[in-house]
């Protein structure tokens, strides 16, 4: 397979014609080429949405063809989606369950954001001033740059096309080097459905260069960027070069708070869930358990037996329960926290090392793995691990698991677990969490909001605001009765 970019209609090269090699992480496989471009790729795809945005053309077309477009997107997605499921398993090494979830997913994200585009007529407002009229309308923000990461590859891609494209933006996306092949098929349905050369761009090559202009260049007027903090701060530098709009959305680590009056079966359940799906590579993973002391050695008891059975595997197999790590070198990372933990004085429980099984060997494979006598100032329960990685403290009292839950940089998301609701809905009110789930954890979908408070992000995605973030909003005032004001007598 050999996969080009799209800039202004075309698929083409890089200017200086490099490659990359696309690795399958479940055995290394390279199963796609891919074109490499670089800043001055970059450059070109910014120019071609930036003739594209300034020639008024997408920014004018009646919002509900914009909508039908983007609709079509959308079903074009939900018929391809076997192939782009298979291609992200292949690329991810996520299970297949799980990538034709991101599918329908994906596709309703384009649905629900095709049926907005037209919803918004503005508003009209009751002057304080006589023989005026007042009214706010909404346009689109101009030339959008769009960053994602390799974890949900298309997933996190359509939550930013999907509504820019709807608001009448134009845009270069910018996937992860190294998980661009479901994105660059999406470009070519965009081609099926008929948005217009210069609309919708799509770069590919590395962060540091292809990336860094988007978030650097004067003539892209938003940056959206879903990834690790320490890039986020990088690209909220560059974007200060023109004051660009910023959307921000990165990483988690999120609390999962387990009352003693919970059901045992469901909470065990829905840890190992919330902690070990898609071997723990989720923003919104849940690595922080935070248990009530009575109910703490039940709980690991049953959640160590539980994951040791957790069936690592080729994501192509029906009885693979989760894929490998994404990468040799985010594996070390995993090992080095590991070991961090360790030394910092936490209790292996489970896991720690990679898995011995023969048919593992060629993958980035890395077992559950539970830590206890967790302390809130260790560096394992403060910082994002990104891998299959558990840590659990125990509390005593409301407070002290509400004060434990809100103390680290991030504010992604969180849960509890009770049978009481009003005590639920206490917590709740006092989680510094863009995401709160009660008796639940990872819900998303395209009709409700996903952004982080704190350092896990700014702005949001999805729901009526994931629109609202790819518009300006304009205040028009008319004077009825215009008359000589004479205040310069
Ligand atoms: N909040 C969310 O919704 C959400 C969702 C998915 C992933 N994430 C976060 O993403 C992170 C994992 O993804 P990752 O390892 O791909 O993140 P990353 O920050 O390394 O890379 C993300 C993207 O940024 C690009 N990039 C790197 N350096 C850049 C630079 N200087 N300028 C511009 N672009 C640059 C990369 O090429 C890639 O496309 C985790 O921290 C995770 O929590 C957050
Ligand atoms: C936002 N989400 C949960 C789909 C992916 C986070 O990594």
């Amino acid at each position: 397979m050999r996969l080009q970019m799209y800039i202004d209609g075309q698929w083409v090269d890089a200017v200086d014609d490099e490659t990359r090699d696309i690795i399958n992480p479940y055995n290394q496989e390279v199963i796609a080429n891919v074109t490499e471009g670089n800043e001055e790729d970059a450059k070109k795809a910014v120019a071609a949405a930036r003739r594209a945005f300034d020639n008024g053309a997408w920014a004018t077309t009646p919002a509900s063809e914009r909508g039908a477009i983007v609709h079509d997107i959308g079903r074009l997605i939900r018929s391809s989606r076997q192939e782009l499921a298979e291609l992200e398993t292949l690329d991810t090494g996520k299970t297949l369950s799980e990538s034709l979830d991101d599918m329908d997913d994906i596709a309703n994200v384009f649905i629900y954001f095709a049926g907005l585009a037209d919803k918004d007529g503005g508003e009209v407002i009751d002057s304080p001033i006589p023989d005026s009229t007042s009214k706010v309308v909404r346009e689109p923000v101009g030339v959008c740059g769009q960053i994602t990461p390799w974890n949900y590859p298309l997933l996190q891609a359509a939550w930013k096309l999907a509504p820019a494209l709807a608001a009448g933006n134009t845009l270069v996306m910018k996937p992860s080097e190294i998980t661009p092949l479901t994105t660059v098929k999406v470009f070519e349905l965009f081609e099926q459905a008929g948005v217009p050369a210069g609309v919708a761009n799509l770069v590919l090559g590395p962060g540091n260069t292809a990336g860094a202009h988007l978030s650097e260049s004067t003539d892209v007027d938003l940056i959206s960027f879903t990834g690790g903090i320490d890039t986020g701060k990088k690209i909220m530098q560059a974007a200060s070069t023109n004051v660009k709009k910023l959307a921000l959305e990165l990483g988690g680590k999120n609390p999962n708070i387990i009352f003693a009056d919970a059901d045992i079966d469901v909470a065990v359940d829905q840890a190992l869930n919330a902690a070990f799906f898609h071997a723990g590579q989720v923003c919104s993973a849940g690595a922080r358990v935070l248990v009530e002391s009575s109910m703490h050695d039940a709980f690991v008891d049953a959640l160590v037996k539980r994951a040791k059975h957790i069936k690592l595997g080729n994501g192509f197999a029906e009885d693979t329960q989760s894929g490998p790590l994404i990468s040799a070198e985010h594996r070390e990372k995993v090992e080095a926290y590991v070991a961090i933990g360790q030394e910092e004085g936490a209790k292996l429980a489970l896991g720690g090392k990679r898995p011995e099984a023969e048919e593992l060997q060629q993958g980035f494979f890395y077992l559950p793995t539970i830590f206890t006598n967790c302390t809130a100032d260790m560096r394992i329960v403060q910082e994002e691990v990104f891998g299959p990685v558990l840590t659990v403290e125990p509390f005593e009292t409301t407070e002290e698991a509400v004060a434990k839950a809100n103390d680290t940089i991030y504010g992604l998301a969180g849960a509890v677990f009770t049978e009481d609701i009003a005590k639920a809905e206490n917590v709740v009110t006092q989680l510094r969490m863009g995401t709160v789930w009660i008796n639940d954890f990872h819900p998303y979908f395209a009709q409700a909001p996903w952004g982080g408070y704190k350092q896990s992000g700014i702005g949001r995605e999805l729901g009526r605001p994931g629109l609202e973030e790819y518009t300006e909003t304009k205040h028009v005032f008319r004077n009825t009765n215009p008359e000589p004001l004479e205040w310069f007598k």
